[in-house]
């Protein structure tokens, strides 16, 4: 944690980015929605939490007490008040920083709210089941409505993060409500209330949730990313906010680029999180030797979590590639094997590509000593990230 803390000092570049409009596909018998600007899927998630009818089920880790949080704090409030069941949950670590009175909350009968705790009995004992952050973002509404990515709540990330967030409606929003119905059954308070975990109605293979979960030693978005890309035959389109492959994801990525597999990444040029710019670079090397192509995002923070392989199969999540978010944190991805819903994530590649320049081997092999050094003092966090 301390780790996390430290590399999440610096502000990143807060610019213009050329953006692409929500866009909506036909998957199995739902409607997907992919948003990659803050103020649309904010605005979005404000309209479904102001139509609610019975239930509204809202997960962050960072809740910000600025405009968009109280925007946020408000409408789920009022929902409560009108007769909704709200149920809320966020993280303490990710809102360490946060003045606590934000998180008061009104005491309704219909709002029941969960601050994920920042210890859990067994910590000390080093139990890994008692570890990990809640580090998921979801909403769900009526059992109809359901949204899930890389936007934590907050103004910064309204108009100057480029994220990307996608919405489900229609039956495989049920994916997403079992994910919240699956972590507020285990870790609610005796107080709170149980909720009612119905099964699946339906299995559609197209459309999945999964979930990494520490308190069952169980990390499936790890495996769908390696399985997905040692099925590629043609290309990987990669974003991620920050970028610290461990062994068998970067062994995977090379195994891909060298039988002739296009990889592409794209990351910040300069991300929030000095420590894990840095810790990436160690792996810089290997992935250009290997024929992986790395892009980095200019002027702004790229913070999505998504990958699209083949034009056919696709995830968007809560899951950065790093350790944390691969083996140590409650984490929620949803992965789509569809190629309506590929063809649109590869539209936001490409225009994400024009605000990005790739970084050649020749640029990388030039870097100075200076750097290098700085490399090698960094490659020992790499696997705490
Ligand atoms: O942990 P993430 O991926 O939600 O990113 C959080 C940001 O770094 C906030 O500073």
């Amino acid at each position: 944690m301390t780790v996390d803390h430290i590399r999440k000092r610096r502000t990143p570049l807060a610019g213009e980015f050329p953006r692409t409009p929500p866009g909506t596909v036909p998957v199995a018998d739902s409607e997907v929605t992919t948003y990659t600007f803050g103020a649309d899927v904010f605005d979005a998630m404000l309209d479904s939490i102001n139509n609610a009818k019975h239930t509204i089920l809202f997960e962050t880790y960072i809740w910000k007490a600025d405009e968009v949080g109280h925007q946020f704090k408000d409408a789920l409030i009022a929902a409560a008040r009108r007769g909704v069941d709200v149920y809320l949950i966020w993280d303490t670590f990710g809102n360490l920083v946060v003045d606590p009175r934000f998180y008061r909350m009104p005491d309704l009968p219909t709002l029941h709210a969960l601050r994920f705790p920042l210890f859990r009995g067994g910590f000390l004992t080093l139990n890994v089941r008692k570890t990990g952050l809640d580090h998921r973002k979801m909403l769900v509404v009526d059992g109809e409505t359901g949204y899930v990515g890389g936007y934590n709540i907050g103004s910064l990330y309204r108009t100057q993060w480029r994220d990307t967030h996608v919405r489900v409606e229609g039956p495989s929003v049920w994916e997403l409500q079992n994910a919240f119905v699956d972590f507020w059954n285990d870790h609610r308070r005796s107080f709170h209330p149980e909720l009612p975990d119905t099964g699946a109605h339906g299995w559609e293979p197209r459309i999945r949730a999964a979930q990494n979960e520490p308190s069952r030693l169980l990390f499936p978005v790890r495996g769908l990313y390696l399985e997905a890309i040692d099925r590629a035959e043609s290309h990987v389109y990669i974003t991620q906010a920050y970028f610290i492959p461990d062994r068998e994801i970067l062994a995977t990525l090379i195994a891909a680029a060298r039988r002739g597999v296009d990889v592409r990444v794209l990351i910040p040029e300069v991300s929030n999180h000095v420590l894990a710019d840095w810790a990436a670079r160690t792996y810089y090397t290997r992935l250009l030797e290997a024929g992986v192509t790395l892009w980095l995002f200019k002027g702004a923070m790229v913070h999505a979590k998504t990958m699209t392989v083949d034009g056919r199969w696709s995830t968007i999540g809560t899951t950065n590639i790093d350790r944390m978010s691969m083996t140590g944190n409650f984490e929620v991805n949803l992965e789509f094997y569809d190629d309506d819903l590929a063809a649109q994530m590869e539209r936001v590649f490409t225009t994400d590509l024009t605000n990005a320049r790739q970084l050649t081997h020749e640029e990388w092999t030039g870097r100075s000593r200076g750097t290098r050094v700085l490399e090698y003092l960094t490659k020992p966090f790499g696997p705490l990230l």
